[in-house]
């Protein structure tokens, strides 16, 4: 058991690529502005013209595109699995090894006093790829037959506004980014195992967990703000990236009530009764 969780350690946290991992603005993968412009730019156009024009796009049989679905859903599992187990083991790794270690979990000391470096920052910025890889998600959904329920203007308002949060909480070393990645790849191991069995053909039965998850994950970003809010009033040098932070904390709001509209346009009363009634019918 210590081997494995040594090696883990070792490939996850230790490995001198993501110890010494250092955000460098033009230089590291990613963190051009052209490059997080130009990814933007391209997905909601592509996104937009790909729906208006989709008569157009070539057809894929149903198998084939069962298949990409199921190959890319249990990629970005494992992919968020691996985030979690990385990021959890960065942030002990990287944690002060003072009495202050509870306020650093909360609040990044500000004032330019934390660099985006270290075991934290390669999988916030490794998190930040994988939002670019999710554009998949929108052209799968394009080139399925259940687009027009499911190209929803929460999922593309989702997609754009994520990876534009990442680049600016890795660039302004934005406290609290550590706990949204942790928590956003636990829901996206759920998710993303629940999108991979409905593309093999087996549609399991806890699509509303997945969703109270989701929600459960904002309501949570609103109970860990007010402590870094009170640290960033109280410590001199205030807590990295409170601007970005702001920011997060609207959008997350905004993800809630999308969200809970969701949850109740699906999982609510009268859609039970709706369903319950047709089947009364059916027997
Ligand atoms: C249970 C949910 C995860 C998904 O609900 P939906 O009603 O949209 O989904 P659904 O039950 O129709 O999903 C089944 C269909 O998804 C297809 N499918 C499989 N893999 C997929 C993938 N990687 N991307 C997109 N679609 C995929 C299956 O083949 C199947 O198609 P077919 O039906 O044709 O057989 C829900 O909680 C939710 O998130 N709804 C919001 C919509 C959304 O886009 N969510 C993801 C981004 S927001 C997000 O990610 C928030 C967060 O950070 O947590």
């Amino acid at each position: 058991m210590n081997v494995l969780f040594s090696s883990v350690h070792y490939w996850l946290a230790d490995h001198p690529t993501i110890s010494q991992f250092e955000w460098k603005q033009g230089h590291t993968f990613g963190s051009s502005l052209i490059f997080l412009t130009l990814s933007i730019s391209i997905y909601l156009s592509l996104s937009l013209l790909s729906f208006r024009f989709s008569s157009l796009l070539p057809t894929l049989s149903a198998t084939t595109l069962h298949c990409i679905t199921a190959v890319h859903s249990l990629i970005l599992c494992l992919l968020s699995l691996i985030m979690v187990v990385g990021c959890s083991l960065a942030v002990l790794h990287q944690m002060p090894r003072h009495d202050d270690y509870w306020r650093w979990v909360f609040c990044f000391p500000g004032n330019n006093r934390t660099l985006p470096r270290g075991p934290v920052f390669f999988w916030v910025h490794f998190c930040y790829l994988s939002k670019i890889l999710e554009f998949m998600d929108t052209l799968l959904i394009i080139l399925s037959s259940s687009r027009s329920r499911r190209l929803s203007f929460l999922h593309v308002y989702h997609h754009t506004m994520v990876p534009l949060l990442c680049y600016l909480g890795i660039y302004t070393s934005q406290s609290l980014i550590h706990i949204a990645v942790i928590t956003n790849a636990s829901v996206h191991v759920l998710m993303y195992a629940y999108y991979f069995l409905c593309s093999i053909g087996k549609r399991p039965w806890w699509k509303r967990l997945v969703t109270d998850c989701q929600i459960v994950q904002f309501i949570f970003g609103f109970i860990c703000s007010p402590i870094m809010v009170y640290y960033h009033f109280i410590t001199e040098v205030g807590c990295s990236g409170f601007g970005p932070w702001c920011a997060c904390i609207t959008f997350n709001a905004s993800l809630l009530a999308l969200f809970l509209d969701f949850h109740s346009n699906n999982y609510g009363n009268k859609i039970r009764k709706d369903r319950d009634s047709k089947m009364e019918k059916q027997t």
